[in-house]
């Protein structure tokens, strides 16, 4: 077994997609918005669309370094033997000229096209004589390389519609707009809770049988990536008032609760009990490996008015697949972001492997392009305690429960990237 323990498929397990779908169903969106520069914004969701008061490109303008020039003109020029006089130069942020007939433009990448020009010709393409006049080689097209007023976006137009994560990309282009501010959602915040006697943090000595706290470090940088505010509320014990008493605090303080350990079936795992006292639990249990004792649940008077709860399994790789698969795109949610279907596409196995019953097992994989096309190879091994194969995996295959994996046969690639943004 992956896990080095005795698994126990329990009957009534929730399907991975019905499970990420009640997710995505039960993520409100948090009140509230805030205003920022664009240069505090990134990572963060707009709560309005940002809307465009501005054509892009302001004006015509050029796309290459070269002549811009009338096409009548150059057809005239060379019927008679003679290139074209330059008549202007026109470098980027000069203002918006008129060709004269008969002559043609120096001109520059993003320099207004002058008003009668109907193409520009990139300079690789003419020859100068020795009277300084432009002679073009070849065919030109009418508009070619001219970058149209407007072709990209017009004025009163949205240029981002609310939900949008604020990439890099999407920075640039607000900024392209002259928009210097923006309205965002909150940022969330999440109480954090390690479940565990065995635990202790990084960095504190360790006497043996005792364990290094690497789901919070994870989940925090995991948060961070999402903007999240994180309050870590540490390593709790294992015991049922230590749980309840941190759960009413993370209750209290945050807009979300996400636990680790303490959710399987021992009598040391009281996460759900305790849960279901302080409030209720949605699903208990996903059919996937790693990641089965997934909880989702609430802390409060009901579903709709209580503090979400997610209980992520101890297992480090099981916290993993359980934030990337389920929790983050309820994470997305409340953010106010659309959902977003899980994405796998066909890969070939480069190996095989039996399946596991009763589960869809998520194998860390790494692509391996060396054939042309990619082939999915294990990225180390498989147990959901076992970090090293989720660090250096850059996806998933997704195999079906019940079903054995063979070399050479195609199964769903879920690409690692879909979780960083
Ligand atoms: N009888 C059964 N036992 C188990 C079942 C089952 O169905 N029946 N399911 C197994 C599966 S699958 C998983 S996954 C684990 C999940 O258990 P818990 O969520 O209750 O987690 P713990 O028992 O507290 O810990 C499991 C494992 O993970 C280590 N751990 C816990 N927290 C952390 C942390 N913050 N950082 C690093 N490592 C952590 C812990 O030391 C244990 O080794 O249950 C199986 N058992
Ligand atoms: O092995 Mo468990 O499936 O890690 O979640």
């Amino acid at each position: 077994m992956n896990c080095g323990c005795a698994e126990v498929v329990t009957p009534g397990l929730l399907d991975l997609f019905d499970a990420r779908a009640r997710m995505i169903d039960a993520a409100v969106p948090v009140a509230g918005r805030e205003r920022l520069a664009l240069d505090e914004a990134a990572g963060r969701v707009l709560a309005g669309d940002a809307l465009g008061d501005l054509d892009l490109p302001g004006v015509d303008n050029s796309a290459m370094d070269g002549y811009a020039l009338r096409l009548a003109d150059l057809e005239d020029a060379k019927a008679k033997g003679r290139g074209l006089t330059v008549a202007q130069r026109v470098p980027a942020g000069a203002g918006v000229l008129h060709l004269p007939r008969g002559g043609c433009a120096r001109i520059f990448t993003g320099a207004p096209v002058p008003l009668g020009a109907d193409a520009v010709v990139p300079q690789e393409r003419t020859r100068i004589d020795a009277q300084g006049h432009v002679h073009v080689e070849g065919e030109v097209s009418a508009a070619a390389n001219i970058r149209r007023r407007g072709e990209e976006a017009r004025a009163g137009e949205r240029v981002l519609a609310a939900g949008t994560r604020l990439t890099p990309a999407a920075i640039a282009l607000l900024a392209s707009h002259g928009i210097a501010e923006v309205v965002v959602r909150p940022r969330l915040t999440v109480a954090l809770i390690s479940t565990g006697d065995e635990l202790i943090e990084p960095g504190s000595p360790r006497v043996p049988g005792q364990v290094y706290n690497s789901n919070a470090a994870m989940l925090r940088a995991l948060l961070a990536q999402q903007q999240c505010r994180v309050l870590d509320l540490g390593i709790v014990d294992d015991t049922a008032s230590a749980v309840q008493e941190a759960l009413i605090v993370a209750r209290d303080s945050a807009d979300l609760v996400i636990c680790t350990g303490g959710v399987s079936v021992g009598e040391e795992d009281h996460v759900r009990p305790v849960v279901e006292r302080l409030g209720g639990i949605a699903f208990h249990g996903v059919a996937i490996k790693p990641g089965k004792p997934f909880v989702f649940g609430w802390l409060g008077a009901g579903a709709a008015s209580g503090t979400p709860l997610i209980g992520l399994p101890g297992n480090p790789v099981a916290s993993l697949v359980g934030w990337q698969l389920l929790a983050l795109p309820f994470v997305h949610g409340r953010q106010g972001r659309p959902p977003a279907p899980l994405q796998h596409y066909p890969v070939a196995a480069g190996f095989s492997r039996r399946g596991p019953r009763g589960r869809r097992e998520l194998l860390r994989v790494v692509l391996d392009w060396t054939g042309g096309a990619p082939v999915a190879t294990l990225a180390g091994g498989q147990g959901s305690h076992m970090l090293g194969a989720a660090s250096q995996a850059n996806g998933y295959l997704m195999i079906d429960a019940n079903t054995h994996v063979e070399e050479g046969h195609v199964y769903g690639y879920c690409p690692g990237t879909q979780f960083l943004g």
